[in-house]
């Protein structure tokens, strides 16, 4: 189990008091993250807490307006566009949608990466695609076209996708949406296998306890614009916090903001709505 040491180095991902937002509007500070190598870490918060915002700050999409991101050891803001390029290639990320290339067969899907990254030969592909098919139990579907998948199968062909480049640092957006509970239990399985068999450090945003706390090392909540509790998931479970226990039970009452909060970009739209009716 992991604790959330402080070094840096040994860190595939670490945030150093980062605030992130968009325009004037500040979502989250003060936020300090730590993913050890290896380790499966669980993002959790309500919708809207920020938690894409986060991840997009850590594949450096979108740059903090304070603080420090560093992904294997680097820090992100240092080194140029292609340095960052270089440590993408390190990084798998698995988007909300999954999304796959329509017109390409789930093989081409899975081989795409390779192909635009690397120059193995066809049989190293080959080998290498239908390996990790087969770790998400499809390698006899690897000549299925995208339209002949199940949504179940489609995330599980986006995951071995997101891994076919044996990254060091996977990070994965809501994975276990929309699946029936038999497919999250499996992807929740395969995305803790994925992490012991290649070593490789995992961030799932994800609003789902139950799995998440079944395969995560460690696990942070936010809300409230900041980190509201972490530890490992025997920790939270027990906390008496209680926005932790509102959040991990569902609780429809209780600190967790349900309201979308008011911006100043909404309250300047509200003066012109209420402007234009007088
Ligand atoms: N590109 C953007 N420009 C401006 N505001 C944005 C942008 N993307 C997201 N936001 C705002 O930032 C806030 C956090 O969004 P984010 O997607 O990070 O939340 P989340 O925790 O991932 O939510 P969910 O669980 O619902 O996906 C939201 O209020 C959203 O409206």
């Amino acid at each position: 189990m992991a604790s959330a040491p402080s070094s840096t180095a040994d860190a595939a991902l670490r945030f150093e008091g980062v605030a992130v937002g968009y325009g004037d509007r500040t979502l989250l500070s003060g936020v300090d993250l730590h993913v050890g190598r290896g380790k499966v870490i669980a993002i959790m918060g309500g919708s809207g807490s920020g938690k894409t915002t986060l991840l997009r700050a850590a594949t450096g999409q979108l740059r903090p307006t304070s603080g420090k991101v560093s992904v294997l050891g680097q820090d992100l803001s240092a080194g140029g566009d292609a340095a960052l390029f270089a440590l993408r290639k390190r990084m798998g990320v698995l988007f909300q949608q999954g999304a796959l290339f329509t017109d390409l067969d789930v093989f081409e899907n899975v081989a795409f990466p390779l192909r635009e990254h690397t120059k193995m030969s066809e049989t190293e592909i080959r080998e290498r695609v239908l390996g990790k098919l087969e770790g998400v139990g499809l390698r006899a579907a690897a000549h299925l076209k995208t339209a002949q998948l199940s949504g179940g199968m489609a995330r599980r062909v986006a995951l071995a996708r997101a891994v076919v480049m044996n990254p060091e640092l996977v990070l994965y957006d809501e994975p276990f949406a929309g699946l029936d509970p038999i497919s999250l239990g499996v992807t929740a399985q395969l995305i803790r296998k994925m992490a012991d068999d290649l070593g490789c450090a995992s961030v799932l945003i994800t609003h789902d306890v139950d799995e998440s706390f079944a395969i995560a090392d460690y696990v942070y909540l936010v809300g409230r614009g900041g980190v509201v509790a972490e530890g490992v998931p025997a920790a939270l479970s027990a906390s008496e916090d209680p926005y932790v226990k509102q959040f991990l039970r569902g609780e429809p009452d209780g600190p967790v903001a349900f309201q979308y909060p008011e911006t100043p970009d909404y309250l300047a739209w509200l003066a012109r709505q209420q402007g234009g009716r007088q």
